[in-house]
C-alpha cells in the first residue's frame, strides 16, 4: 500500500485494517544468523528475539539502528476542568516550551540514545470538549490530529518512540481503555501526576460518567478515540500507524501512549505487531493494557512521567540487541568451537 497520509476517516480506517506484515525472508535470515553467533544458544535471552523482530520489520537480516526518532505530541483536555489532575492545565504549554528549550527529561534521554526529537503541540489554546458532556472531538478535529501524527513520522527513521504531554490525559487514557476493553472507571484510573484518594475517586466517577454518556457508540474503536480520546492521543495513533506502513518499528511508552496504540489493536488483532513495549509505567492500568497486547515490557523502573521517557530508555536495550546481532562474529568467522562436541 502506498504510504500517503490518509485524506479522510474512511481512509484511516482502511489503513488500520489493511496492514503490511514483516519480511519473512529477512526474519528467517536473522534467525539463521542468530544460530551461528559466538555465544551459547539463547544466551542473549530476549535480546535475540528483539533483534529478529526488528530485522523482520526492517526487511534486513543484519540491520543497524542509526536514526531513531522521538516525537512528543501535546494536547489539552476539556475534562481537566473537572479537577482530575494534580497539576493545572497551563503546565501543558509550559512543558512544550521546556521541550523546545531542551530542558525536559525526554530531551536528555533522546540525546543519550542518539535520537532526534520533534515536538508537536496540537491546538493547545482550544482544549477538547469535556467528554462527560459531549464527544471530545469532532470528526474534523480527530482527522486533523490523526494526520498530524501520521505526517510527523520521518520516513527515513529506523525506530520510532512516541510520547505525549497533556494534563489530565491519564483520565482520558482510562476512559479510552475502558471504552475499548470494557470495565469501569475504577478498573482503569490511577494517580497520574499524583492525585490523592479523593482525586482518584473523582477520576473513576468522571470516567464512569463518560462511559454512560457514550455507551451506545463504543463498539467502534475509532469512534471511541473521537469521543473519549484527545488530540495528542489521536496523533500518537496516527504516528504508530504511519510507522507500520513505512516499515519503522515502534517502542511504546506509558499508559497514555498505550491507550492510543490500543485503538490499532482493537481495529486489527495484529495492529501492534510492529511495536514492542518499551517499559511498564507505575500507572497500574498500563500493565493491564500490556496484558491485553500480550507484551512483556523491556523495562520496569517505576517511571510515570510520559513524554516517551520509558520508551526512549528502551532504545538503548534495542540498540544493544541489534548491535550484538549484526556485529558479532559467527563461530566459523572467529574460529570458536561450537557446542556440538561432547
Ligand atoms: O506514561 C505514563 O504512564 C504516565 C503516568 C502518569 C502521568 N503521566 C504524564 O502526566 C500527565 C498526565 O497526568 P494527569 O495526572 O494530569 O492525568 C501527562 O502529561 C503524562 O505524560 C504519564
Ligand atoms: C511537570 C510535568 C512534566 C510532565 N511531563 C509529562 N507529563 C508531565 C506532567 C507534569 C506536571
Amino acid at each position: 500500500m502506498a504510504a500517503h497520509c490518509p485524506a479522510d476517516l474512511p481512509a484511516f480506517r482502511a489503513a488500520m485494517t489493511d496492514l503490511p506484515g514483516p519480511d519473512a525472508t529477512a526474519r528467517d535470515g536473522a534467525s539463521a544468523r542468530n544460530a551461528q553467533l559466538t555465544k551459547p544458544p539463547a544466551a542473549l535471552g530476549r535480546l535475540e528475539d528483539l533483534a529478529q523482530w526488528y530485522a523482520g520489520w526492517r526487511g534486513d537480516a543484519r540491520p543497524m539502528i542509526d536514526r531513531p526518532q522521538v516525537i512528543v505530541f501535546a494536547g489539552n483536555h476539556g475534562v481537566a476542568a473537572r479537577g482530575v489532575s494534580a497539576f493545572p492545565a497551563e503546565v501543558t504549554v509550559q512543558m512544550v516550551a521546556n521541550f523546545r528549550a531542551g530542558g525536559a527529561a525526554i530531551n536528555q534521554l533522546a540525546d543519550c540514545f542518539g535520537a532526534t526529537i520533534d515536538i508537536h503541540a496540537l491546538s493547545l489554546d482550544t482544549p477538547t470538549a469535556d467528554f462527560t458532556t459531549a464527544p471530545a472531538m469532532t470528526e474534523a478535529e480527530l482527522l486533523e490530529a490523526l494526520q498530524t501524527g501520521w505526517s510527523a513520522l520521518d520516513p527515513q527513521a529506523d525506530l520510532l518512540v512516541v510520547g505525549e504531554m497533556g494534563i489530565a490525559n491519564t483520565t482520558v487514557a482510562a476512559a479510552l481503555a475502558a471504552g475499548l476493553y470494557g470495565g469501569t472507571g475504577a478498573d482503569w484510573v490511577g494517580r497520574g501526576t499524583g492525585v490523592d484518594d479523593a482525586g482518584l475517586a473523582l477520576k473513576a466517577q468522571v470516567v464512569d460518567e463518560a462511559l454512560a454518556l457514550h455507551r451506545d457508540a463504543l463498539s467502534d474503536p475509532v469512534e471511541c478515540l473521537r469521543r473519549l480520546g484527545g488530540r495528542e492521543l489521536a496523533a500518537m495513533t496516527g504516528a504508530i500507524l504511519a510507522a507500520r506502513h513505512f516499515g519503522v518499528p515502534v517502542l511504546l511508552d506509558g499508559f497514555p501512549c498505550c491507550a492510543a496504540a490500543a485503538v490499532l489493536h482493537r481495529m486489527a488483532p495484529g495492529g501492534l505487531d510492529h511495536c514492542a513495549a518499551g517499559h511498564r509505567s507505575a500507572e497500574a492500568a498500563h500493565g493491564r493494557l500490556l496484558d491485553q497486547f500480550a507484551m512483556e515490557p523491556l523495562l520496569s523502573l517505576g517511571l510515570r512521567l510520559g513524554e516517551g521517557s520509558g520508551a526512549a530508555l528502551a532504545i538503548g536495550v534495542l540498540k544493544g540487541a541489534v548491535a550484538c546481532h549484526s556485529g558479532m562474529a559467527t563461530f566459523a568467522e572467529a574460529g570458536v568451537s561450537d557446542g556440538d562436541a561432547p
